[in-house]
């Protein structure tokens, strides 16, 4: 049995991982990674792993707890990074009705259980009197920055809305999110397939029932 008492990790893969990637003093790659306290998260880690009873010395699990810290400054990138950026380019189109992205595929993690949630997002817009429209693109980019954050589906949602709102200053904003959580499927009530559905309705969608009908007919339109 693993001495409980032990808990200073025994092999050193992060700093073999990070002292790789040292050049001329400076870290090299992943920012992200550089901007997140991978020992600390090891560290955690391997205590996870001896409070459950595991041994974290044993072969299977000797380089896990550097992975999660990997996988961790990942999957919570998006803290780092600048959601406006993703807006930063904008462009002027001779269009005034709804632009929609539909099925953006969408990975968080739950800020209660750090458990995965995923599904779709669908993003709709209807450009303003000064007829910015946005890349595609950006819209699943900005789904990602928000994403890769601890998160509950509610906010994640209105966070969506409300960026698009401010920066392409739009008629109207529709955000519908539709997801199954893993802290509802693997633990706790333990109901695989539930989909939670939020959505964010901003202006002119938001006033005009019509509107906002054949959008959200569009988007629920399999
Ligand atoms: N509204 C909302 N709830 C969420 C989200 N993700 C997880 N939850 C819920 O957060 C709640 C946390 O409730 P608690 O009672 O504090 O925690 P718990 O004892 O682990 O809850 P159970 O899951 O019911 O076992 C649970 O009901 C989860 O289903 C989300 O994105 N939005
Ligand atoms: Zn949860």
């Amino acid at each position: 049995m693993h001495d409980a008492s032990s808990t200073e990790p025994d092999n050193d893969d992060t700093l073999d991982y990070l002292a790789a990637r040292l050049v001329d003093g400076k870290l090299t790659g992943s920012p992200v990674e550089d901007a997140v306290d991978l020992l600390r998260i090891e560290k955690a880690v391997r205590e996870i792993l001896i409070a459950v009873g595991e041994d974290p010395d044993r072969d299977g699990l000797v380089k896990t707890p550097a992975r999660v810290a990997r996988a961790y400054a990942e999957l919570f990138a998006g803290l780092r990074v600048d959601p406006a950026q993703v807006l930063g380019t904008t462009f002027e189109a001779n269009h005034s009705e709804l632009v929609l992205v539909r099925d953006i595929d969408v990975m968080s993690l739950c800020e209660h259980h750090l458990l995965p949630f995923r599904g779709m997002a669908h993003i709709g817009y209807i450009p303003g009197a000064n007829g910015r429209i946005t890349g595609l693109s950006k819209l699943a980019r900005l789904v990602e920055v928000y994403a890769r954050r601890p998160q509950v589906q509610e906010r994640l949602t209105s966070q969506i809305a409300d960026l698009l709102t401010e920066k392409l200053q739009p008629r109207g904003v529709v955000v519908v999110l539709e997801c199954e959580h893993m802290c509802m499927a693997m633990r706790g009530i333990q109901k695989s397939g539930a989909k939670t559905i939020t959505s964010a309705v901003r202006g002119s969608l938001q006033e005009d029932s019509r509107s906002r009908a054949e959008a959200m007919a569009l988007i629920m339109h399999s």
